[in-house]
C-alpha cells in the first residue's frame, strides 16, 4: 500500500524508539501525516484541518446504517450540532434517517472515496462501525476478512493521513476459550476463533500501533452485546438479547438459539454510545491505554427470560441451540473487568438488567399505543 510506504519512509525520520505522544520528534512525523505524505513535496503550503479545542469536531461515522450508528448520530449531533455529524453506509437510508441529518455512501474499501469524504468535509473525528459480526462472518469469511480487516487499513491510513481522532469498536468477542472468562481483564490471552474476533485484535493493534508510532489519536471500547429497542442487531451471537423482546411482544412466545446458561456481558444501547462519547472526548492524558473493556451487566437467557416473565408472565422461553453460535459464546468472555475504563476516564453504566428490561418494554408499550392511535 503506497501510503505505508509513505508512512515508512515518514518514521525513518523519526525517533523510532518510545510512544509517539510522549516525544517531540513523533510529533513532527504525525504533522507530515496530516498533510497527506503520499502525494506531496516537503515544501507543499497546505490548509490544514486543525482542530481547536473551542471548535466541534466534525464527524464521519462509517457502517452507520446497523444497529448502533444512527443512535450514535443522534446522540452525537445533539452535542455537536446537526450538520457537523456525516452517516455514511453502503446502503440506501430510510427516509427518517435520510431527513434526520447528513448522509452520504461511503464504501470503506474504495480508499480514494473515504479520502474524498474526509478532505470535502473537513471531517476531524471518525467513527468507524462498520464490520461483519460474528455470526455472518463465521458464514462469509472472505468478505469480514476484507470489510473488517482490508478496511480497516483503508480507515488508519486516512486517519494518520488527515490527523483525525479515531474511534474504532472492539468486542468481548476479540477474546477466545484460553482467555481468562470470569472475569475478563484488559490484558491478557487473546486467541479467538472467530473471523470477527481475529479482525477486532487484528484492529486494536494496529490501531495501538499507529498510536506509538505515528501519534494517531487512537481510541477503542471493547463492546459487551448490545442490546436495543429501535434498530435491530446485524448478525452477532448476542443477538437473541434483542430478538427476545419482539418476540415476546409479538407472539408470547420465544426460541433461544444459545442454552439456557450462557453468560455473556450486555449492556443497554444508552450505555454504549454515552460511553462512546465520553473516551472520545476523553483528555488525551487520561488515558492510560488505548483499548478499553466497557461492562454493564452479564446474563443468561434463562435470567433475561425470568427478567421479562415478571412483566409477562405467559411469556413461553424454549431452546433450539445454533452449534455455531454456542461454540462461540462459549468461548467469550462470561464477565467483563473494566476496572480501568472506571477509573482512568471515570466510566459508569446506568442500566442493569431490571432497568434494561423496564425500559426495553417501555419503547414497545409506547410503540404498540402509537401504533393502535395510528
Ligand atoms: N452491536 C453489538 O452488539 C456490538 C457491536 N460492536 C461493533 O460496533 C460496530 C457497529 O456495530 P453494529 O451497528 O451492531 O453493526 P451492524 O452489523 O449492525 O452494521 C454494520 C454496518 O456496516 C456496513 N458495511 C458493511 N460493509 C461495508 C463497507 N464495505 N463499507 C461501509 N459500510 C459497510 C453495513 O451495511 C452495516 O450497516 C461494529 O464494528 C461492531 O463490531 C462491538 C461489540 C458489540
Ligand atoms: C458482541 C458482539 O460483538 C456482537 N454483538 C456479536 O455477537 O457478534
Amino acid at each position: 500500500m503506497p501510503v505505508i510506504r509513505t508512512l515508512t519512509q515518514v518514521a525513518k525520520r523519526a525517533v523510532l524508539s518510545g510512544p509517539a505522544c510522549a516525544c517531540a520528534p513523533l510529533t513532527v512525523a504525525v504533522r507530515n501525516i496530516s498533510f497527506s505524505p503520499r502525494q506531496v513535496t516537503s515544501d507543499a503550503s497546505f490548509h490544514s484541518v486543525s482542530f481547536s479545542e473551542t471548535d466541534h469536531p466534525k464527524v464521519l461515522i462509517t457502517g452507520g446504517l446497523g444497529q448502533l450508528g444512527v443512535g450514535l448520530a443522534k446522540l452525537l449531533r445533539k452535542r455537536f450540532g446537526k450538520n457537523n455529524v456525516i452517516l455514511s453506509d453502503i446502503r440506501k437510508p430510510p427516509s427518517s434517517v435520510f431527513h434526520s441529518g447528513p448522509f452520504i455512501y461511503s464504501d470503506i474499501l474504495d480508499y480514494k472515496n473515504l479520502r474524498e469524504i474526509v478532505v470535502n468535509n473537513r471531517i476531524t473525528w471518525l467513527v468507524h462501525y462498520s464490520a461483519l459480526l460474528s455470526a455472518v462472518g463465521e458464514a462469509n469469511v472472505a468478505l469480514a476478512r476484507s470489510v473488517n480487516i482490508t478496511g480497516l487499513h483503508n480507515i488508519l491510513d486516512i486517519a494518520a493521513e488527515h490527523g483525525l481522532r479515531l474511534f474504532v469498536p472492539s468486542t468481548i468477542g476479540a477474546f477466545g476459550p484460553t482467555s481468562p472468562r470470569n472475569p475478563t481483564p484488559d490484558l491478557c490471552v487473546q486467541r479467538p476463533r472467530t473471523i470477527y474476533g481475529v479482525s477486532k485484535v487484528h484492529a486494536e493493534l494496529m490501531g495501538e500501533y499507529y498510536h506509538h508510532r505515528y501519534g494517531l489519536d487512537f481510541r477503542c471500547l471493547r463492546y459487551p452485546g448490545i442490546i436495543s429497542a429501535d434498530s435491530m442487531p446485524g448478525g452477532g451471537t448476542t443477538d437473541y438479547a434483542v430478538q427476545i423482546f419482539h418476540d415476546a411482544i409479538k407472539s408470547g412466545k420465544f426460541e433461544c438459539n444459545l442454552k439456557p446458561d450462557t453468560r455473556l456481558p450486555m449492556m443497554y444501547i444508552d450505555d454504549c454510545l454515552r460511553a462512546t462519547l465520553e473516551v472520545m472526548e476523553a483528555p488525551a492524558d487520561s488515558l492510560s491505554m488505548r483499548t478499553y473493556n466497557i461492562n454493564a451487566m452479564s446474563f443468561t437467557p434463562e435470567e433475561l427470560g425470568q427478567e421479562l416473565q415478571k412483566q409477562m408472565p405467559e411469556l413461553e422461553v424454549t431452546y433450539d441451540v445454533d452449534p455455531v453460535r454456542q461454540a462461540i459464546a462459549d468461548s467469550w468472555p462470561m464477565n467483563f473487568d473494566d476496572s480501568n475504563a472506571r477509573s482512568d476516564w471515570g466510566w459508569k453504566h446506568d442500566y442493569d438488567l431490571p432497568e434494561l428490561v423496564q425500559t426495553m418494554l417501555n419503547y414497545f408499550g409506547v410503540d404498540t399505543r402509537m401504533a393502535r392511535a395510528n
